[in-house]
């Protein structure tokens, strides 16, 4: 975790007054927060909260109804997905989204491949071998390397995730978003996949949706609690945990 003092310093993202409808449907209403550059900022809330509304409006997928979202301090509202990815946006949705046929080390190589110029056409030894060395790389980072030769749909659901981490991570993201990066998985997939997650917010900013609040708390720098499409609480774990308002929420949810 970095220093809560470095934190207040520099924002790496930040939303004001953001609004998203369904048609009359108001999902997210009025959301203004920051999100501290270097840390892991978790977004929680029950079912139905409005994480993953607010998940898509931070990472370009949707435009807001409302409000504006600042990425780096520039104005960012509206612009398209792509755009997003170029600034050092990079994200991991709830469903993997790997090539399942391909070996794991293909995978990541069709990650950075996205990011190869025209030039590297007239070279294409040295830029496969380039490629598998940064791909070697990458899979080492997310815990891969020994299945480097496996399809991806041998692995896993835990290391599937992980793969997609691995691809998200290709582009060198300056901010990494993740939705539910544990969803269906194993205590003991889950625990590799937050120690993962820990590791990676050393090099960079993680943005984490997640609706089961005890998972976020020992890893979290700052917790936003999303109720409704209502901001209801922000702050440190301690906070955020003593927080009458988020009590309330979650009791008597059997998993939190
Ligand atoms: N495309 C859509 N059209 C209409 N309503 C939507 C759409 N997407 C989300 N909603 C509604 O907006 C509200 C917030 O949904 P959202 O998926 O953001 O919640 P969530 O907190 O991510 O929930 P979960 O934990 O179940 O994934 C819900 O009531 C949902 O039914």
């Amino acid at each position: 975790m970095t220093d809560a003092n470095d934190q207040s310093r520099q924002v790496i993202l930040r939303t004001k007054g953001v609004g998203k409808m369904f048609g009359k449907f108001v999902a997210l209403n009025n959301i203004s927060a920051e999100f501290p550059k270097g840390a892991i900022t978790s977004i929680i809330g029950p079912n139905g909260a409005g994480k993953s509304t607010y998940f898509n409006l931070l990472s370009g997928a949707f435009a807001p109804t409302n409000g504006t979202v600042e990425f780096e301090g520039r104005d960012v509202t509206g612009l398209p997905q792509h755009r997003f990815a170029h600034m050092g946006v990079a994200k991991s949705f709830q469903i993997t989204n790997v090539f399942p046929q391909l070996t794991t080390r293909e995978n990541i190589r069709i990650g950075l491949q996205a990011l190869v110029s025209r030039y590297d056409m007239w070279r294409p030894r040295a830029r496969l071998r380039e490629l598998t060395e940064q791909a070697d790389e990458l899979l080492a980072r997310v815990g891969l390397w020994e299945s480097r030769g496996r399809t991806a749909k041998t692995l896993a659901h835990g290391e599937q995730r992980a793969l997609e981490i691995g691809m998200a991570l290709a582009s060198r993201p300056r901010l990494l978003l993740l939705d539910e990066p544990t969803a269906g998985m194993s205590p003991e997939e889950t625990r590799t996949m937050m120690d993962l997650i820990v590791k990676l917010a050393s090099e960079r900013t993680v943005i984490l949706v997640e609706h089961k609040m005890k998972l976020v708390l020992g890893i979290s720098d700052r917790i936003l609690v999303l109720h409704h499409g209502e901001l209801l609480a922000e702050g440190t774990p301690s906070e955020v945990r003593k927080n009458e308002a988020v009590k309330r929420v979650y009791l008597g949810q059997r998993e939190h």
